[in-house]
């Protein structure tokens, strides 16, 4: 039967309805799962999931009927072809059930590991082995935190992940897709997303061919050429992070102008007295000094702000979360007072700030405009909230004027975390691509996943890997499920955003020292793009922020271009070879 426009409007209405209580009951199961993670809060949790997927089923499958050719109304035609991917509902009953386990194994698993010492306490990895792999400049220490890490975790998770993989894809299938890679490439709405990718990281390769030249020097100037070969890739436990994706915790031993140190913020918050609480109305009081939205009294009441005292097993791993019911939104993290928690805190509050403008559009609506927006909303605040501007009149420095050198070492540190970070979160899902549609078998994810490693990133594994252990497993948005490229999409995104919310604040000169805050006309260009949701495809709420409907590295390459001009200079002085020719990743010398 050829149902018409007005009972799809009719049937989109009764959708809405139903699925704000029926997502809402779910996100209530599983906010109490993973702030309080007991056997009888994961039954709970999977009951309420089977609950949205038999919802999401009825509504995907009825969908179909609809002849959405003739119609009309655009925002119908993109509501029921939303409706139309099922997503893991499409599996039959006894395999969802079995793939929801397998799900919560996994994550459960990455969030309850711990690395034990020989006689005494054992180390969860927030926020003491994550301080180590910061901290510690003993390559012994870092390798037994690195190797323990990926034991407890990466190595529990090796067969379930094989099974994880069939069930993805035969979901994926089911949804008339290749592979589970294909479906989640599908929300990018565009048939050229892996050769755009490609293209971005090309441009960006120079920038970072020259940091990890530079960084290369710095280590081996510390560490000595028994652990660092000048020609030849870095090993992966000496970054300061355990992932290597963020190099920010050794910007001591990168510092460009040692003899002028930034000012440690960490040290100047904690002796100001902040706490959590602070941290997060800090990072609330940037949005609304741009007029945009306040946080309602449920945030605050029901946010986890710090991890637990009272023995409750927690997911201390940060999130943003919304409850679809228009009032309950939520921040769950662990808090430590670090300026680099309160930068994460700002990202979260840019997912919450989406979360709050968008809340009244039809709850399939309601997301970015693609995930990288979401991601781009909160790192884009964080630009301007790291800026020497910012920190200087929020009373986090006292130095007044900041010299050449001195912003030399302000875009190096910058670098470390941004720069650092691109060839991180482009392999993180060109693996998991891989994966899913097959080219990397399950008899060689590990040695696939340390080939990606060593041909984007330039690192090597400290020891030698074998196919007992799963190293990609160690990372939370593998062991999660979570897609990744959304990260490196944001990477560009966010200085794209940067760019424009700047000129529309009136900024004028280098875009890092530009802070956006209490820019109203800045907020109101924010406002105008974040209410949109997903209703629109993403070129066009791109081009109402930038003028722009491509994404381009232009105004990246511009914020980072005095340190590009330092790097190239010190790196050809210093006669680097740019990349790894040498490149096996040696171990004899680790003993
Ligand atoms: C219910 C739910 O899941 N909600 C989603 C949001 C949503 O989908 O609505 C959510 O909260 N996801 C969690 C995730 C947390 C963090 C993260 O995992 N970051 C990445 C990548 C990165 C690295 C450096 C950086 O500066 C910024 C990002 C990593 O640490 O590897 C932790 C640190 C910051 C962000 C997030 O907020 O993106
Ligand atoms: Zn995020």
């Amino acid at each position: 039967r050829l149902y018409n426009e007005t009972v799809a409007k009719a049937f989109l209405q009764f959708y809405d309805r139903t699925a704000q209580v029926v997502w809402n009951q779910f996100m209530e199961a599983a906010w109490n799962y993973v702030t309080n993670i007991t056997k009888k809060n994961q039954e709970e949790m999977l009951y309420k999931d089977v609950e949205k997927s038999q919802h999401t089923l009825y509504f995907g499958t009825r969908a179909r009927l609809f002849k959405v050719a003739n119609f009309q109304d655009s925002d119908v035609k993109r509501m029921l072809s939303k409706l139309l991917n099922v997503d893991k509902a499409a599996l039959p009953k006894e395999e969802l059930r079995e793939y929801n386990e397998i799900l919560a194994y996994m994550e459960t698993t990455y969030s309850m590991a711990q690395v034990c010492l020989n006689e005494g306490p054992c180390l969860p990895l927030e926020p003491d082995l994550e301080e180590v792999m910061a901290t510690s400049r003993d390559q012994k220490e870092l390798l037994w935190a690195w190797q323990g890490w990926r034991d407890a975790v990466g190595r529990q998770l090796r067969m379930t992940f094989e099974r994880y993989v069939q069930l993805s894809n035969k979901a994926a299938k089911l949804n008339g897709y290749q592979d589970m890679g294909a479906l989640w490439r599908s929300t990018y709405e565009s048939d050229s997303l892996q050769e755009d990718l490609e293209q971005l990281f090309q441009e960006l390769q120079p920038l970072y061919l020259n940091l990890h030249a530079y960084v290369r020097r710095a280590l081996y100037r510390f560490y000595g050429p028994e652990l660092i070969d000048l020609r030849g890739p870095i090993p992966a436990h000496i970054l300061g992070n355990m992932w290597a994706q963020s190099w920010v915790n050794i910007l001591d031993l990168a510092l460009p102008f040692p003899e002028k140190p930034p000012e440690d913020i960490t040290k100047i918050m904690k002796g100001q007295h902040w706490k959590p609480e602070k941290m997060f109305q800090e990072a609330e009081k940037f949005f609304t000094s741009m007029g945009l939205l306040s946080t309602p009294p449920e945030f605050w009441e029901n946010s986890m702000m710090e991890r637990p005292t009272d023995g409750r097993e927690v997911e201390c791993h940060a999130s943003a979360w919304d409850f679809y019911n228009g009032k309950d939104f939520r921040i769950k993290k662990c808090t430590e007072v670090t300026i680099k928690d309160l930068l994460s805190i700002f990202h979260q509050m840019g997912h919450i700030q989406y979360f709050l403008q968008y809340k009244n559009l039809s709850v399939i609506f309601r997301a970015g405009a693609n995930p990288a927006f979401e991601e781009a909303v909160g790192s884009v605040v964080t630009l301007s909230a790291s800026s020497h501007k910012h920190l200087l009149n929020r009373g986090l420095l006292s130095q007044q004027h900041q010299d050449k050198e001195e912003e030399v070492n302000f875009l190096m540190s910058v670098a470390l975390e941004k720069i650092a970070f691109i060839p991180f979160a482009y392999l993180m899902d060109l693996f998991r691509w891989k994966v899913f549609d097959g080219t990397i078998e399950k008899d060689v994810y590990n040695q696939e996943w340390w080939n990606l490693r060593l041909k984007y990133q330039g690192l090597c594994p400290p020891i030698p890997r074998t196919e007992e252990d799963f190293d990609p497993g160690a990372k939370f948005h593998i062991s999660a499920s979570l897609p990744y490229i959304r990260y490196f999409l944001s990477l560009v995104l966010q200085f794209q955003f940067h760019e424009a919310l700047c000129k529309a604040s009136g900024h004028m000169g280098p875009l890092h020292r530009c802070d956006i805050y209490n820019s109203k006309e800045a907020g109101k260009l924010l406002e105008d793009v974040l209410k949109l949701g997903s209703s629109k495809p993403w070129p066009e709420v791109l081009e109402k922020m930038t003028g722009e409907t491509k994404v381009s590295t232009k105004a990246l390459m511009t914020y980072f271009k005095p340190l590009l001009n330092w790097l190239v200079t010190e790196n050809v002085r210093q006669g680097e070879i740019l990349g790894w020719p040498d490149f096996s990743c040696s171990f004899e010398e680790r003993e």
